[in-house]
């Protein structure tokens, strides 16, 4: 573990804050957000201030953590949906973060980063990344890039990197430091705990459960593990995906329970690749209609 890393904090008041990393579909979010969290995944239950986000890493970093957000319907592929998006929820996601990482590839600006951008409220202190930059040729052309992309939105960093370059990576961690508050951390600085590999299982299932059925499914839908059992470099895990209604079920699961398959095998990869592990994954389906409601079986599916 590098020194800066180690566990305990250094003199002075700390700074803690949310990022959202936001960007059409492949301009590089997923390798960034892994970049800027490195090893260390920390997936932790949610605290009362992230109450309405869905954190997706945290890097604690000399005096300071960085806690990655998920922004609901800004991760959307459907571009019908992203018109859709255009409504209050979605603002918000955004709206209680304390900076915004605009995701383009380096000398690209399309309709569909467009779209993403026009969702960003101009007074949110957004930075431009501007990945891939290994794959710029003529980095002449760059610089005028940057300067149009200055009139496009009031960007308070501009940052052309490769998120694929660690040195890069660290540099905007940097500069990012400035725009979180002066904050104690919310997090324990900890490595993954058998807990947190049990919740980090049920967040994995989660993720792919809404990728893969788009907006046609409630967020009211909730995922539970029943097991999780330890044996050596093996995980054996069963996952219940808890629905509301029949129709919801049928979703899940798709034509000739292909959907469900899916999310089965995508999960397990993903899982597999984090624990550093094999897993056998076990998924079904349930109908608890009302569960929301219910205050105790809310506390046994893990929220607090
Ligand atoms: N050359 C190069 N490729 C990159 C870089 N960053 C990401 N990529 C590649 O770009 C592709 C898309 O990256 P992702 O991280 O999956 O992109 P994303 O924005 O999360 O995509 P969605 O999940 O579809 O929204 C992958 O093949 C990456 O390996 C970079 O800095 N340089």
């Amino acid at each position: 573990m590098p020194p800066e890393e180690s566990g305990a904090a250094p003199e002075g008041p700390q700074r803690c804050g949310l990022i959202a990393i936001v960007g059409r579909p492949n301009v590089g979010k997923s390798t960034l957000l892994n970049a800027l969290v490195g090893q260390k995944v920390s997936i932790t239950s949610r605290k009362a201030q992230t109450t309405r986000h869905r954190i997706t890493g945290i890097r604690t970093l000399g005096d300071t953590q960085y806690v990655f957000v998920d922004t609901p319907g800004f991760q959307t592929r459907h571009s019908n949906a992203l018109n859709r998006t255009l409504n209050r929820t979605v603002l918000s996601s955004v709206s209680d973060v304390d900076l915004v990482l605009f995701v383009v590839e380096a000398g690209r600006f399309g309709l569909d980063d467009a779209k993403v951008l026009a969702l960003i409220p101009p007074d949110k202190p957004t930075v431009l990344v501007a990945n891939k930059l290994d794959k710029v040729v003529r980095r002449a052309e760059l610089a005028p890039w940057l300067k149009s992309m200055q009139e496009r939105h009031p960007f308070v960093e501009f940052v052309p990197l490769s998120a694929k370059r660690p040195d890069q990576v660290k540099r905007l961690l940097e500069i990012v430091r400035p725009y979180l508050p002066e904050q104690p951390w919310w997090y324990e600085e900890d490595a993954l705990t058998d807990r947190s590999e049990r919740f980090l299982a049920s967040e994995i299932v989660r993720e792919k459960l809404f990728r893969l059925t788009g907006d046609e499914l409630p967020y009211s839908s909730t995922v539970m593990i029943e097991k999780f059992e330890e044996e050596g470099r093996l995980r054996r895990i069963a996952a219940t995906i808890i629905v509301e209604r029949e129709s919801h079920k049928a979703i899940v699961i798709g034509d000739g329970g292909e959907r469900l398959k899916r999310i089965g095998t995508e999960a397990r990869q993903e899982l597999e690749k984090l624990l550093d592990a094999k897993v056998f994954l076990e998924l079904w389906v349930k109908v608890r209609s009302g569960w929301a409601d219910d205050e105790e079986r809310l506390r046994s599916y893990g929220y607090e």
